[in-house]
């Protein structure tokens, strides 16, 4: 089996309390990954143990076929691991134009210049409309981020993870806040993203889980309660256990 991203055995400890107990996990090469779990199992500390903004107590991350455990945040964007946040983090001021092509440039190594007009850099501008074009967001090219809906402003957040060439995205609850009339069509500009990026999912809401993943591990208690297709999980009693009381539907 082709794995793009493997933990193993991994555990995080604050103070004496255990956020991350033991856990191996296998994320296939191409698939849309759920983690789901109740609040406090764990979904955003093993994400920060993924990224390397947090350290592992013990155990190992593996990104590609690479043990990167000891390896910092940045050195894992340049081996292909980009993530996004649940909260906004775009530059309010800036065009989503300028806000991509702002980000291509760094991957490059130009810097975040993003002072100067954006015709200034012809191969990071061709590079972010295509960007745009792939993600059906051409139309807003030349709007400031803050005047769009909020949907469409975590789709380009989106954006701007991916204009950093991923080979594994990411994504801790892209439709948080966002309106359901929204997080439908995020969801499905999300879908269809690439097949060569593998994507990590953490989302609360049942309904895009089921739509969206073709595999999905439940933490509980910082440990893998189980994992498996969306027919298994839906069916298993104890996930049913877990969210009792919330719709889980295949
Ligand atoms: N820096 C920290 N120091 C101490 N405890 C922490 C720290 N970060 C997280 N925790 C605790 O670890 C547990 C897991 O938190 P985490 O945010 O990873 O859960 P989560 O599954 O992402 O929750 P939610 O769905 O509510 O976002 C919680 O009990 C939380 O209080």
């Amino acid at each position: 089996m082709d794995y793009a991203l493997q933990t193993r055995n991994l555990a995080k400890n604050f103070g004496g309390f255990t956020a991350t107990n033991n856990v191996s996990l296998n994320v296939e090469a191409g698939a849309r990954h759920a983690l789901i779990g109740p609040n406090g199992a764990g979904k955003t500390t093993l994400i920060n143990l993924l990224t390397g903004f947090l350290e592992p107590t013990a155990g190992h991350v593996i990104l590609q076929g690479e043990d990167v455990t000891r390896l910092g945040q940045h050195q894992r964007v340049k081996r292909g691991l980009a993530r996004t946040f649940q909260i906004n983090r775009l530059f309010a001021d800036l065009t989503v134009l300028e806000s991509v092509t702002m980000a291509v440039n760094e991957r490059l190594g130009l810097g975040a210049r993003f002072w100067k007009p954006v015709g200034a850099h012809g191969q990071a501008v061709e590079e972010a409309v295509a960007l745009l074009d792939s993600l059906r967001l051409l139309d807003v090219a030349h709007e400031k981020t803050r005047s769009l809906a909020y949907g469409k402003q975590r789709l380009i957040e989106i954006a701007l993870a991916l204009a950093m060439k991923p080979r594994v995205l990411l994504l801790d609850e892209p439709a948080a806040g966002v309106p359901t009339t929204e997080s439908r069509e995020l969801f499905e500009s999300i879908a269809a993203l690439p097949r060569d990026v593998t994507i990590l999912l953490i989302e609360h809401d049942m309904d895009l889980v089921f739509r969206f993943a073709d595999r999905i591990s439940v933490l509980v208690g910082g440990a893998l309660l189980t994992h498996g297709t969306p027919e298994v999980i839906a069916n298993d009693p104890k996930v049913r256990e877990v969210y009792l009381g919330e719709a889980i539907c295949a």
